[in-house]
């Protein structure tokens, strides 16, 4: 067993479409397909890709929110579908989500005191005294000051309502944090903030992040390792810097020549993806990329193209780019052996910009 904090393995889910009283389901979302990777405690891993492609699905399976149609999570390799509801509950607590919209994940009628410090209420009786003090250092943590424990999520903005969202994530000292579109909603410049203050709260804190997004340009900034998802699979995972300075899957390629380029310096790449996503009820067969991909041959529509590791815990899914028959016999069976991060949190520094608040 590795010392993963975090190890999916196989994760899969089908939606049933069409099902009800009596009545078989006519087909199925393949909303996430055979899904595997690790996270260490303290790493930031985040998984991009366009709209459709499971990211949310793979946030809610981790969360337990959904069950899985296969495959495992673990935490420090426990299986959690084995767990008790006891145990369960000590897993809840270590493992707090933060939303995309903190305004429809905030109760508009609680304070900002009383919002931060449900959770932790959740788990033990606070008096007054223990919960105000508790709100103030959520607060202050946060970058905010302690008055604002009495306003409501209305008269906030929405930098100060993620703020909140986060701080109420933190109350209960997780180990992994899990960030679904957390700044999408965001402007650009509050974004930089809240990604900064993530970065800060990571690195005193030594929790783990699993960051998801549709945005390059944002992973860039904060990721250690990166996921590139297209209809429900990984295509490639690997280190931030390797996966922006050389990308080798076709599609995060292309994503990465579509993503806005901040370094004029940096050689944008041809055409950037073509097309729409096709439908996850029913995927081209082969890789799911064919039907968009410059680089595709015969092979690509027939067999699903398998993660092979290519160098430095890089796996990427492509017949032309990675062919299966290069990979050592070693290496080939499990992913979940591979794609173990090449650096630790302490080895980077915060890489999000400063910006202001409106
Ligand atoms: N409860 C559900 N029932 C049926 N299909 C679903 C359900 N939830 C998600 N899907 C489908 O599963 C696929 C993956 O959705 P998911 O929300 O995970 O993707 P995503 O990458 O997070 O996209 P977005 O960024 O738009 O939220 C989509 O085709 C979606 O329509």
């Amino acid at each position: 067993m590795s010392g993963s904090l975090l190890k999916v393995e196989n994760l899969t889910k089908h939606y049933p479409l069409g099902a009800g009283f009596l009545k078989k389901p006519s087909s199925v979302v393949r909303a996430v397909e055979d899904v595997s990777f690790s996270v260490e405690a303290g790493e930031t891993l985040c998984i991009v890709g366009e709209s459709g492609c499971g990211k949310s699905t793979v946030a809610r399976l981790l969360m337990r929110l959904v069950d899985p149609t296969g495959g495992r999570v673990l935490i420090d390799g426990a299986d959690i579908a084995g767990l008790t509801k006891h145990e369960l509950r000590a897993w809840r607590r270590r493992m707090q989500m933060v939303f995309q919209d903190p305004y429809s994940s905030l109760n508009p009628r609680l304070t900002a005191g009383q919002i931060i410090t449900e959770p932790a209420e959740n788990f033990e009786r606070l008096n007054r005294k223990q919960r105000n003090a508790l709100a103030a250092d959520l607060l202050q943590k946060v970058g905010m000051s302690p008055e604002m424990m009495h306003r409501r999520p209305s008269e906030m903005s929405g930098g100060q309502r993620q703020r909140l969202g986060i701080a109420r994530a933190l109350s209960l000292k997780p180990s992994l944090i899990i960030a679904d579109e957390a700044v999408s909603a965001l402007d650009v410049s509050v974004q930089a903030q809240i990604l900064n203050l993530l970065v800060d709260l990571q690195q005193q804190m030594g929790i783990a992040l699993v960051f998801i997004s549709h945005d390059l340009g944002v992973v860039e900034h904060i990721a250690h390792r990166v996921a590139v998802m297209y209809l429900g699979r990984i295509v490639e995972l690997a280190t931030c810097e390797a996966l922006f300075a050389k990308p080798v899957h076709p599609y995060t390629e292309a994503l990465i020549a579509a993503a806005p380029v901040p370094d004029p310096t940096r050689v944008r790449l041809e055409a950037p993806v073509e097309g729409e996503v096709p439908s996850p009820v029913n995927p081209p067969r082969g890789c799911a990329f064919h039907p968009r991909c410059p680089l595709a041959v015969e092979r690509c529509r027939i067999e699903v193209p398998p993660l092979v590791p290519i160098a430095d815990g890089r796996v990427v899914a492509c017949h032309v780019r990675a062919p299966a028959t290069y990979v050592p016999a070693a290496a080939s069976s499990s992913l979940a052996h591979v794609a173990e991060p090449q650096t630790s949190s302490a080895d980077r520094t915060s890489r999000a910009h400063p910006g202001h608040e409106h």
